[in-house]
């Protein structure tokens, strides 16, 4: 049932910050039924104002702390530089608001904790947007992974790096948490036993702009990944099991595509065709400023859900899950004191 159905309204949505991905999350947002985008929040009077005009936004708030007290307002999408990312969440959640935080939500486990303790302790919804997890394409690996075509998984890879970003944000944050939870999907939940290996490059500013990682998984399974914000890489990932490999091409973190092969045979020289899945993006109109973008709309649709069921978590990152990738991403950043 929707939220509309249950309360008799839309879900009002509050939006905090006025930059590039509140622009896309906007648009999806305005896309979607039984939801309004009811105000937004910036630093400024007129940063609120010229968003609000070029959205067609009524409410304005020309700071975060005003935006967070407007108690017409069920849930805020906190779209702030990630360095605030714990501040603006906690001020939402005590001001009663639940909580949509752009990834990364947290530089660390320790603050992560005090973002999901609060959320718990206020009784309010809360999600890290690892929107990944929302898209039909994840879901469908999950079932394809789980009918055993290729077989038992042993081994999972992710490479998500670009040439932009580095020295003023951290690629293990920025990136590598798309792989992280990536490779969690693969190995159906699981959390790793252990971060083996970490091999890493700090821009001047202290920041790390390269980083590949080893993962150990219960059952002798491996993960590694390799994120980047100073160079490029195919920004696909892989999963491997005893009898095939399922590919997910580039952009893998907001996937429509994934092919099948399977092998069989002496020296593995029988194969299948690559079978490959193909999703369509939610018709939403643009432009967006990041590819994939409309498929935000999977994930707003669910937290949309999720507060008309009541529901303090999102059945597809939930805080369990989420604690545990992010335990992952704050002790490969413990290895050079990234805090
Ligand atoms: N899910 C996804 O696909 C994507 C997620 N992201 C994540 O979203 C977050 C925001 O990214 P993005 O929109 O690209 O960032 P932008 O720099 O484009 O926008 C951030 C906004 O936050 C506000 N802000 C508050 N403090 C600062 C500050 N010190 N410096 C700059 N802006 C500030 C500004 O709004 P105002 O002045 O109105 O207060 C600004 O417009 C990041 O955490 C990023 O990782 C980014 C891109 C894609
Ligand atoms: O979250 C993100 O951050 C980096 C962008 O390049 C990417 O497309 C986006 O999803």
């Amino acid at each position: 049932m929707s939220f509309a159905a249950v309360t008799g309204r839309a879900v009002r949505w509050g939006v905090m910050g006025t930059g590039t991905i509140a622009h896309d999350f906007v648009k999806v947002l305005q896309a979607l039924p039984n939801c309004e985008v009811a105000a937004v929040g910036s630093r400024s009077d007129e940063g609120a104002a010229r968003f609000g005009d070029a959205h067609n936004i009524s409410g304005r708030h020309g700071s975060y702390e005003s935006l967070a007290r407007d108690d017409s307002l069920d849930i805020v999408y906190v779209a702030t530089p990630s360095m605030r990312h714990v501040d603006d969440s906690l001020l939402c959640l005590e001001a009663g608001r639940h909580v949509l935080c752009e990834k990364a939500m947290a530089p660390s486990l320790q603050e992560a904790k005090k973002v999901v303790d609060k959320a718990v302790a206020e009784d309010r919804f809360f999600l890290h947007g690892v929107w990944s997890r929302f898209f039909p394409a994840m879901a469908e690996i999950r079932k394809t992974l789980r009918s055993g075509i290729i077989g038992d998984v042993y081994a999972a890879h992710a490479s998500f790096g670009q040439n932009d970003g580095a020295g003023q944000a951290s690629a293990t944050l920025e990136t590598g948490i798309y792989c992280a939870q990536f490779l969690q999907w693969a190995f159906d939940g699981d959390a790793p036993e252990s971060v083996e290996g970490v091999s890493y490059s700090l821009a001047d500013s202290g920041l790390d702009q390269h980083v590949g990682a080893l993962l150990r998984f219960p059952g002798d399974r491996i993960g590694t990944f390799e994120c980047s914000l100073r160079h490029p890489t195919p920004r696909g990932a892989t999963i491997c099991g005893s009898k095939g490999v399922l590919q997910v091409p580039f952009p893998f973190w907001c996937p429509t595509q994934f092919s099948v092969q399977t092998m069989t045979g002496l020296g593995s020289q029988d194969w299948s065709e690559p079978q490959t899945y193909t999703f369509d993006l939610p018709a939403v109109e643009g432009p967006f400023n990041f590819v994939n973008s409309e498929g935000l709309l999977y994930e707003a649709q669910a937290v949309n859900d999720c507060l008309a069921q009541g529901k303090a978590q999102c059945d597809q990152f939930d805080h369990r899950e989420n604690l545990a990738v992010m335990g992952v991403l704050s002790e490969i950043r413990g290895r050079w004191g990234g805090s």
